[in-house]
């Protein structure tokens, strides 16, 4: 299974499994939907998974980010909890604590308007609603750590494209959070987005404030994009 992590075009092993994971074949996206319209489309599919569904994508999701070469020397690890049908990362998260990653959820900032902080997240943390009813630990518990300061950023998607473009909720968090690795590349933590193989879209339009991502890990394979720089 360790095969997953690949930038190829698949085993038949993984069709087998994409036809048993997808609602349906990424191909059947329609096309010519605004960014609005495709969001809407593909959290509808997301969401539509089963609990099964979901369980077997982590447990992929899981492989695939525990073999990523972009995570081996990462300790200190940005991740989030899974809403509206994203896929789930609890099982990489709870299998990579063993080696003594710390993981940090993104927090909306209370001023900062459109800003996210990263506070540490480990057992018994108390968390509560955001007002998109998100869970997430308070402003004023733990110590932060700056953006720049994490190994990692693993990124909720809504979709994503071979090309390394983004969708994700909207709210344009992630990408005022990280425009500063747009100025400084190589201080930059590795932006990896988490996705379904599904949520893959023929070609996405870049925005000029779209942060670069290294790469996206999905339950079925690892793309890397351009300007990603380790071997
Ligand atoms: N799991 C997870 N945590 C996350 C994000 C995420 O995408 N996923 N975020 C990534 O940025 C931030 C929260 N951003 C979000 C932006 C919009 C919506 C959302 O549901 N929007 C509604 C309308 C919300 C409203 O105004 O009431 C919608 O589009 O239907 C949710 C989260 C921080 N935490
Ligand atoms: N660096 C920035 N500074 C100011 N506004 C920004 C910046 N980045 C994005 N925005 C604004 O955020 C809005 C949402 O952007 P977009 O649709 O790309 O969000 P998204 O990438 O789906 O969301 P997210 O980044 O939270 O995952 C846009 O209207 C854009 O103007």
């Amino acid at each position: 299974m360790g095969s997953r992590a690949t930038s190829d075009n698949g085993s038949p092993g993984s069709f087998i499994l994409s036809q048993f994971i997808a609602p349906q074949p990424f191909e059947s996206h329609p096309d010519n939907l605004t960014r609005s319209q495709l969001r809407r489309h593909i959290r509808q599919l997301r969401r539509s998974l089963s609990v099964e569904q979901q369980q077997r994508a982590s447990e992929y999701l899981a492989l695939n980010l525990l073999n990523h070469p972009d995570l081996h020397r990462a300790r200190h690890i940005a991740i989030y909890l899974p809403n509206d049908g994203e896929i789930d990362p609890h099982l990489y998260m709870s299998m990579a604590r063993r080696k003594g990653i710390t993981f940090y959820l993104p927090v909306l900032h209370p001023i900062h308007e459109g800003h996210l902080v990263f506070s540490p997240y480990h057992d018994g943390i108390k968390l509560t609603a955001n007002r998109f009813g998100i869970p997430e630990p308070s402003f004023s518990d733990g110590l932060k750590r700056p953006p720049w300061a994490l190994d990692a950023v693993l990124f909720p998607l809504v979709g994503f494209d071979e090309h390394g473009g983004r969708l994700g909720m909207g709210g344009g968090f992630y990408d005022r959070t990280f425009a500063f690795s747009r100025l400084r590349p190589r201080l930059a933590p590795k932006l990896i987005g988490l996705a379904h193989d599904f949520q893959k879209v023929k070609e996405l339009p870049v925005e000029p404030w779209d942060v670069p991502l290294h790469g996206v890990v999905t339950d079925q394979r690892c793309y890397r994009f351009r300007g990603s720089s380790s071997p």
